[in-house]
């Protein structure tokens, strides 16, 4: 009995650990007043359509971020699967650009006319800290993870039985809250315990300063589209 309490412990992973240990910044980034807003349908659509210009300038600061992930997996990775699994990533905002542009257009959302607001200026500087040769594989991971996570868990609340998402949101919930993005998510987490499992504590430090610093991002990004 006592041996499988010990497997099971030893089976939760370093980011489970994290999630746990930071569980009200994590609730308030996944279960923020706008993501309320959009699963009880009481949003207004003036801050759905800031969001949604902010998010598209954030999404092509994002490209570069995952690439330099991507770059470190192939220099510093001991398992030649994880390329594979940010390609895919990739591959995914390739489709999400052209989705943003689609869906910009359907709500009046002028994209070529957006300036960044201060929040996501910051956001987007904080990744590109992160982009540096210098900053370790394994740190970059945690940080690629945490950011997909906030909005996988975010959308999948609202698509939720008990939800009632306008329908005209119901496509925009469905792109971060759907199974395939669930798999990434837990592919990219997957990754990031292996990684974290071999690291010197000083990296741990790192890493886990660093999903802090991800949290905190996210909560501005939801409190500057709610206005
Ligand atoms: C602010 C923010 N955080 C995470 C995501 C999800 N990743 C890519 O789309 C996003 N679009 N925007």
């Amino acid at each position: 009995m006592e041996a499988g309490l010990e497997q099971l412990a030893e089976a939760e992973g370093t980011t489970a650990t994290w999630l746990k240990k930071h569980r009200l910044v994590y609730t308030a980034a996944t279960r923020h007043p706008f993501i309320l807003s959009i699963r009880d349908g009481s949003i207004d659509l003036n801050s759905f359509k800031r969001w949604l210009g902010q998010d598209y300038l954030f999404v092509r600061a994002f490209v570069p971020f995952v690439s330099s992930v991507l770059l470190k997996a192939c220099h510093e990775s001991d398992n030649n699967s994880d390329m594979e699994v940010f390609l895919s990533g990739l591959a995914a905002l390739n489709d999400e650009i052209k989705w943003f542009k689609k869906e910009s257009s359907k709500w009046g959302v002028v994209l070529s006319s957006i300036a960044p607001q201060k929040v996501n200026e910051d956001y987007c500087r904080f990744l590109e800290s992160l982009m540096g040769p210098n900053v370790e594989y394994t740190v970059a991971i945690t940080a690629l993870w945490a950011i997909e996570l906030v909005y996988q868990q975010s959308f999948a609340h609202c698509l939720e039985e008990a939800s009632r998402t306008p329908l005209e949101l119901a496509e925009t919930c469905q792109r971060w809250g759907n199974e395939g993005f669930g798999q990434y998510c837990r592919s990219l987490q997957k990754i990031a315990d292996r990684r974290l499992l071999r690291a010197t504590s000083e990296e741990l430090k790192k890493a886990e300063a660093t999903l802090l610093r991800v949290l905190e991002h996210e909560v501005e990004f939801w409190n500057m589209s709610q206005g």
